[in-house]
């Protein structure tokens, strides 16, 4: 008990001879002061009435020493109906007489003169508490019997007749949805503290959505694992404990609150949660033994011989969610006026944000849903498993819990949507009449992930991330070739949204970005020709000659990334402005380009042919050859001014190279995870070969690669958003070197244990080299990016040299 106990707190501290003296009178036959010893400490884990551990001990030291709970109010100024320590008493001795398992009640005392508030005092139970709803010390069989026992617990409670337990008057009747709703929405605006605009939107739609069905029971309040307390050795039930939110009311509003544990991510502290631990067995469980959120249900609805699946389900569990959002914020409103630390409000501020998002998101689902939509058994169709939660970016770092919990829903969205349907996404382009074509199921996954929220996460002033918050996402989602799109994160639109946001005019934006934003068209980014060595970018050629009020462009590009889509609606090029007689405006090396913007359809926009990597043409977006045959954009198409090219190119390319080298994690991180399957279970010469040294030094090679780019990336990240990416050039020229290579060191290694396997089209690992292999040279080949690095070393040892001097 040491470890659950305190001494009692300051401010929490009575008189205990004063107690003892109560207790020798109201309840002879747990204390008597001739006979016994009194000993009190505090429990540390606080509900809002404070706990004491009472050991009343004989004092000749005769006989056991036994144990109890002491309850009571806090101290101070109240809120009237608070802390109602007399209900909880009541509550509990109405359970005790029906045969629930709840601590046997002795005694309540009203007079706050003997410890200066109401009490109670209830039979202390001993058993296992579990903090952690995941179980993460408990065998696997024992985790879905703890949880089946969870289940049949409340529907014993909400079994119980609780007009013959005398409990009329313990709440009213009816209505508890419409009544919770006006209580909540009333409490939470009069603590709010700023917009919240998902809570709005949940407050608006949940009192739409309230079901018919009017049952009436006895309902806990705050029914989680945490607030039972299980037999030392077996998965049973010995009792539920802190009632103070119990009432009358509707029963799935405790079994919904209790599943709300399936839609918290794994691992944020204070609210643990089960989310991100959904790989689902063919049974229907989670792995590891916890039932899923759908089986959950049913053992509960078996119990009670309820309907299942249940009927709106996602209302109960929005509602709980909405329900929790409004409690957090009251506290986080008292957490900013009292004295509590900065980083504690915040967290209590992220729990009120996340909530609200989480139950918004459950109402945006089909009206309807039931559970058994909630966690639908994964699909494999795919050569390569899904994704393995645990290999997402590592929070070595202490993500923010915003980050934690997108990296939990980005995670989720994938593997139920994104590897599903990687095979469909090259089947369907393997026999479309043309290879140029929209992959039709590609928009529904956009539109699904647009409506989770899951969307333009790359861009900060969009999505209130900064690089090194989306640097983990960037990371799943390059996992999959196909995902980056899915979520509106994938080049070139990426980086021309981010030109166009720090760049362009209202006009520009509003043509332009809104769409793009919206995900309605596509784009491509025009600067490499093949005429001249376009890694030095002051050699490109492309002209923007101006007439009247036009430009016209003329010039051969080729590598036009996206150009084949028929999305592309738009391309940013990069030329020279020449005068009339077709010379340079300016001589100035890196004052002669400039940007601008061209739609698709203007005329003299040609397609001459798609490029292919390796073979691969990487339909339907590409890497055309195009040209430009004289064609007319007014000049107001022109972005930032003339001759400010490379000042836009610098700014374009900080961000989207991370975000290159975050999804080339992803790619090796996922190839390490096939090479590992393969060599498990593949055997030569007599054993896997996985037991072969050679394949053992290959995993930890991939791994020191994998780690080694991360961490660079992750530093380069922090660097661009404490620093600016001027600032972190040299950063940013390091991970474009390492992780491209890293990740094809993985890849390539990945292959070779595969055998012929690796190179053929059953397995994704040669598409994967082929797309790695070209950021090599996309976006700058290493060799340039060295000779940043190079420079940056010596410009700072001879400026240390000089100033020593
Ligand atoms: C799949 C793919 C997609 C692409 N997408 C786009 C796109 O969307 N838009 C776009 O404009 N471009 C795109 N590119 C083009 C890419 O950015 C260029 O290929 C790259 O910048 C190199 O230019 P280059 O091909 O003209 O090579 P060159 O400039 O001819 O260089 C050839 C080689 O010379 C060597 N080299 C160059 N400079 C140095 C140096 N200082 N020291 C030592 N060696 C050096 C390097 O090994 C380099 O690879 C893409 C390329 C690929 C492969």
């Amino acid at each position: 008990m040491a470890d659950e106990t305190t001494p009692v707190r300051k401010a929490h501290q009575f008189d205990t001879s004063k107690l003892a003296a109560y207790l020798a009178a109201a309840a002879p036959s747990v204390f008597s002061p001739t006979r016994d010893t009194l000993a009190v400490r505090q429990f540390k884990h606080g509900q809002s009435n404070p706990s004491f551990y009472l050991t009343i001990a004989p004092a000749n030291a005769a006989g056991d020493t036994r144990a109890f709970v002491l309850r009571k109010k806090p101290p101070g100024k109240l809120l009237p109906g608070a802390h109602a320590v007399d209900r909880e008493f009541r509550i509990i001795s109405a359970l005790h007489a029906q045969g629930f398992p709840v601590p046997t009640p002795i005694v309540y005392c009203a007079d706050p003169s003997v410890i200066g508030t109401e009490f109670y005092l209830m039979q202390f139970v001993k058993g296992r508490i579990f903090r952690d709803p995941a179980l993460p010390n408990v065998a696997p069989a024992e985790r879905r019997a703890i949880y089946s026992a969870m289940a049949q617990t409340l529907a014993q409670l909400h079994s119980i007749d609780w007009r013959k337990a005398g409990l009329e008057s313990f709440g009213k009747e009816g209505n508890y949805y419409e009544r919770q709703l006006s209580t909540w929405s009333r409490q939470y605006r009069a603590s709010a503290t700023e917009h919240n605009e998902p809570m709005e939107k949940l407050m608006a739609w949940l009192p739409e959505h309230i079901p018919k069905d009017g049952a009436v029971v006895i309902t806990h309040g705050d029914f989680r694992i945490d607030n039972m307390i299980f037999h030392p050795t077996e998965p049973r039930v010995l009792a539920v404990l802190d009632w103070e939110l119990s009432t009358l009311g509707h029963p799935l509003s405790d079994l919904a609150y209790n599943a709300m544990t399936y839609h918290i991510p794994l691992g944020i502290s204070g609210m643990p949660g089960l989310d991100g631990a959904s790989t689902v067995d063919e049974d229907g469980r989670l792995s590891g033994g916890i039932p899923s959120e759908n089986d959950y249900t049913r053992l509960y609805c078996q119990a009670r011989r309820a309907a299942f699946p249940v009927p709106q389900w996602n209302f109960f569990v929005a509602f709980a969610f909405f329900r929790s959002a409004a409690i957090l914020q009251g506290v986080y409103a008292r957490s900013l006026q009292g004295n509590a630390s900065a980083e504690n409000a915040k967290q209590v501020g992220l729990g009120v944000m996340m909530a609200a998002q989480k139950g918004l998101e459950l109402a945006h689902r089909a009206p309807g849903n039931s559970s058994s939509n909630s966690t639908p058994a994964p699909t494999t169709p795919h050569a390569l498993k899904p994704a393995s939660s645990s290999s997402a970016s590592p929070n070595v770092f202490g993500y923010s819990e915003r980050t934690v919990l997108l990296q939990a829903r980005v995670t989720k969205f994938m593997e139920e949507h994104v590897y599903p349907r990687e095979r469909d996404f090259f089947d369907f382009l393997n026999s479309a009449p043309s290879r140029w074509t929209v992959v039709p199921f590609m928009e529904e996954l956009k539109a699904k992930a647009k409506r989770e929220g899951l969307w333009n996460l790359f861009l900060p002033s969009v999505s209130g991330l900064t690089q090194l918050e989306y640097a983990p996402l960037a990371e799943i989602m390059g996992r999959s070739l196909i995902a980056p799109e899915v979520f509106n994160c994938g080049a070139p639109d990426t980086g021309n949204m981010e030109v166009l946001h720090l760049y362009g005019t209202a006009e520009q934006k509003e043509r332009w970005l809104k769409p793009l934003l919206e995900g309605t068209i596509r784009s491509a980014f025009c600067m490499t020709e093949p005429a001249v060595a376009s890694s030095d970018a002051t050699n490109i050629q492309c002209t923007f000659r101006r007439v009247g009020d036009e430009y016209e462009i003329t010039g051969r590009k080729w590598w036009s990334s996206g150009a084949g889509d028929p999305r592309c609606k738009v391309l940013i090029v990069m030329g020279v402005v020449v005068d009339e007689n077709h010379k340079p405006t300016s001589t100035k090396a890196h004052g002669r380009h400039s940007m601008i913007i061209v739609p698709a359809d203007a005329p003299g926009f040609k397609k001459i042919r798609p490029l292919t990597v390796f073979g691969y043409d990487d339909a339907p977006h590409g890497h055309l050859e195009v040209e430009f045959d004289h064609v007319r954009v007014p000049v107001s198409n022109i972005l930032l001014g003339e001759g400010r090219g490379f000042e836009i190119a610098q700014g374009r390319l900080g961000p989207g190279r991370i975000h290159h080298c975050m999804r080339l994690i992803g790619l090796a991180e996922r190839s390490l995870e096939v090479m590992l399957e393969r060599v498990t279970t593949r055997v030569a010469f007599g054993r896997p070969l996985a037991h072969q040294g050679t394949i053992l030094k290959d995993i930890a090679d991939s791994r020191a690669d994998i780690d080694t780019a991360r961490l660079l990336t992750l530093k380069a990240a922090h660097l661009i958003d404490t620093r600016g990416t001027k600032q972190a050039m040299k950063e940013i020229a390091l991970i474009k070197v390492v992780a491209p290579n890293a990740a094809l060191r993985v890849i390539d290694r990945a292959i070779q244990a595969h055998g012929g396997a690796g190179v053929s089209q059953d397995f994704p690992l040669a598409h994967a080299y082929a797309s790695a292999r070209t950021l090599r040279i996309a976006d700058g080949p290493d060799e340039v990016h060295r000779v940043t690095i190079a420079k940056s070393e010596l410009g700072a040892f001879i400026r240390a040299k000089q100033s020593k001097l």
